[in-house]
């Protein structure tokens, strides 16, 4: 029928956005303040349903051994940019956004990479999506998000986990 042609085209016209933004580096609805305690945060500056697409975290896809030595050998404002995960064929790999600015965005400031923690207020959760046959990290609302509010995803890490060896994860 119309309108179900009407909501199949819809939900194609919103993948097509979302790959745009994936590409451009440009969501919308978010922006970075500083967060006290935490350095900078990411904020909503829009409202977000429960299942909505709220960015992705972009970096460079590296291997977990390549991920795990550049982790080690970055410090201060580089460190913590990391995010490891299982591909779809479940080897285990790394985005690396440990770069303010990443190679392929010159002179942008990627949004994902200033999520912050929380394992108990946690509103998005990473999701495996593939565009253009690479790994892209989404973060889904999982739950109804309000303007003004931090957004926050749980790093899944514990002080005795691999991030925080050595480190002062005084937060975790
Ligand atoms: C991926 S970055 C997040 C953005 C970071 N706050 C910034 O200003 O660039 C991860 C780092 O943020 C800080 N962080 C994240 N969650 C935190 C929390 N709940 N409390 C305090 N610091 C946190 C830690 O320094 C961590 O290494």
């Amino acid at each position: 029928t119309k309108a179900k042609r009407k909501k199949t085209n819809e939900g194609e016209d919103d993948d097509k956005d979302m790959q745009k933004y994936i590409k451009k580096q440009k969501w919308k609805g978010l922006v970075a303040v500083p967060e006290e305690g935490k350095g900078r945060g990411v904020v909503a500056t829009r409202a977000f349903q429960i299942g909505e697409v709220v960015c992705d975290y972009h970096g460079k896809i590296v291997s977990r051994k390549v991920g795990i030595e550049t982790h080690k050998s970055t410090i201060g404002m580089e460190s913590g940019y990391m995010f490891f995960y299982k591909d779809k064929n479940g080897q285990s790999k790394c985005v690396d956004a440990h770069s303010e600015e990443c190679e392929c965005h010159p002179g942008k400031q990627t949004i994902g990479r200033l999520i912050n923690h929380s394992s108990k207020r946690a509103n998005v959760r990473p999701r495996l999506y593939s565009l253009d046959d690479k790994d892209v990290i989404l973060f889904i609302a999982q739950k109804g998000i309000k303007v003004n509010e931090e957004i926050l995803y749980n790093y899944g890490a514990s002080k005795k986990s691999f991030a925080g060896e050595g480190l002062d994860l005084d937060w975790l």
